[in-house]
């Protein structure tokens, strides 16, 4: 078994590397997801979305439709289906041609194997779906109608716009109604508030929740925060808070935060980063976003410039916190204390440990912590592979990261490490859903491979 398929000198977890999850079990959530439900409910939607444009778009130069159906028409027969490699794109720059080359290098060991849609690792064939149908609307080919436009988009401002009484009251509760958070020396509040929001801004995914104007009155964010630690199965929320405490007293540290989704979630992370600034934890916070529409709702640089956007337009006297922190952030964004950074790295299914470059060496030489968001980026951290629940998060994740790493994640696959057995026995005798409908979450910190404090000693001797 190959651990990974990079090929590179990374460090790897501190345990034998399990197998990765495929899509074969019937009665799985990989087995749903990959026979029924992206065909089914998240490319039908999309259809449904974008049908519209799309007759318009189809042109002598890319049939888009057609190209769409192929792909549903793949998903649709999935167990019988090989896996191909992609079409060589237009390439127009040298990113893209790097893209390119990566997914035939992350392709060539399944494709060789007349691997399927179900018995190639499901993190594959997943991030493949989202890949195919960038490539069927021409989204990198200038030529292309499609050319850099979101098919999600829709879905996305639905998000955005229907959560908006929740996000008034979360961010009205972290910033205004207990502004002594951001003073308080020992942080002890504050960061238990901010990242629990952050975490439990998860469980709003539009993947599994699609978004309607029906919501927009209604705070629903309340009622599951207050549920929030009877519902967390692992808490390292007090290691983290030493960690964020040594960065506040030497000044302020760089901290990244891997988001996840736009729509409501994206505002929680806005909120987490408002908060690690403004607590003098960080002194520069990057978000680490997607380079191109994937997993329905993940975010986008544009996203967040969309959602900062909207948030500061707001009515003043009808949304006072939404508008106060669009300010805000506006603000930050401009004094270069937020950064945004696209990776094609986010957007593929290669385990963590097999972050490309320049990306890893960027996070080993600069990164105090990085905030690992959602479900699909904590898959990613496992490699997607069947650990024991209970191995450590240490030894699985903190052996490898290239820099201190906290996850939060909202439990939405049928994978995990770092759990107590009796919270584990718990979760599955309250609920048999338990791994799969974000009911249940987690605080994982790890150390990460201490790769910079090497730097700079040996630097230093
Ligand atoms: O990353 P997120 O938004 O928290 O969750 C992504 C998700 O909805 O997609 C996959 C199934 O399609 C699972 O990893 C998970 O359930």
């Amino acid at each position: 078994m190959f651990p990974s398929i990079t090929n590179n000198n990374n460090p790897l977890p501190n345990l034998p590397i399990p197998p990765s999850i495929c899509s074969t079990e019937p009665g799985t959530w990989a087995y749903d997801t990959m026979s029924r439900r992206v065909d089914a409910e998240i490319l039908q939607r999309t259809w449904d979305d974008n049908q519209h444009h799309w007759r318009q778009w189809s042109t002598e130069h890319i049939d888009v439709i057609k190209r769409f159906e192929l792909l549903r028409n793949e998903l649709q027969n999935a167990a019988t289906t090989p896996l191909q490699h992609l079409e060589k794109p237009v390439i127009t720059s040298s990113q893209r041609e790097k893209e390119y080359q990566e997914w035939q290098q992350i392709l060539e060991p399944y494709v060789s194997n007349k691997d399927t849609w179900l018995t190639a690792p499901w993190m594959v064939t997943e991030f493949l779906v989202y890949r195919k149908l960038m490539q069927a609307i021409g989204y990198w080919d200038p030529q292309s109608p499609g050319y850099q436009q979101d098919p999600f988009r829709a879905q996305k401002q639905a998000g955005l716009h229907s959560s908006i009484a929740s996000a008034e009251s979360v961010l009205a509760k972290l910033f205004y109604q207990t502004p002594e958070v951001f003073h308080e020396e020992s942080l002890e509040a504050g960061l238990a508030l901010a990242t629990s929001i952050a975490l439990w801004g998860n469980k709003m995914d539009l993947s599994l929740w699609p978004a309607d104007k029906e919501h927009r009155n209604s705070d629903i964010f309340s009622k599951i925060l207050d549920q929030a630690s009877q519902n967390l199965l692992h808490d390292d929320t007090q290691v983290l808070r030493h960690h964020c405490q040594m960065l506040k007293e030497r000044g302020g540290g760089q901290v990244d935060i891997i988001v996840d989704n736009a729509g409501f979630e994206l505002v929680t992370d806005l909120a987490l980063a408002h908060y690690l600034i403004e607590s003098g934890i960080a002194t520069t916070v990057t978000f680490q976003l997607k380079s191109h529409p994937t997993f329905v709702s993940d975010a986008l640089e544009k996203d967040l410039l969309e959602t900062l956007a909207y948030y500061e337009q707001l009515d003043a006297a009808e949304f006072p916190a939404c508008h106060a922190a669009g300010q805000k952030w506006r603000h930050f964004l401009k004094e270069g204390q937020w950064k945004c950074h696209e990776d094609n790295f986010w957007a593929q299914p290669y385990a963590m440990w097999d972050m490309t470059e320049p990306l890893r060496s960027d996070l080993v030489q600069r990164c105090d912590l990085a905030f690992v968001k959602g479900d699909a980026n904590y898959r990613r951290l496992l490699g997607d592979r069947i650990w024991d629940y209970t191995a450590p998060f240490q030894d699985v994740v903190g052996a490898y990261f290239p820099c201190p790493v906290c996850a939060l994640r909202t439990l939405k696959a049928e994978i995990g490490c770092g759990m107590d057995a009796e919270q584990v026995n718990r979760a599955q005798e309250l609920d048999d859903q338990w791994m799969v409908n974000g009911r249940f979450g987690v605080v994982h910190f790890g150390t990460g491979t201490h790769e910079r404090e090497e730097h700079s000693k040996a630097r230093n001797n």
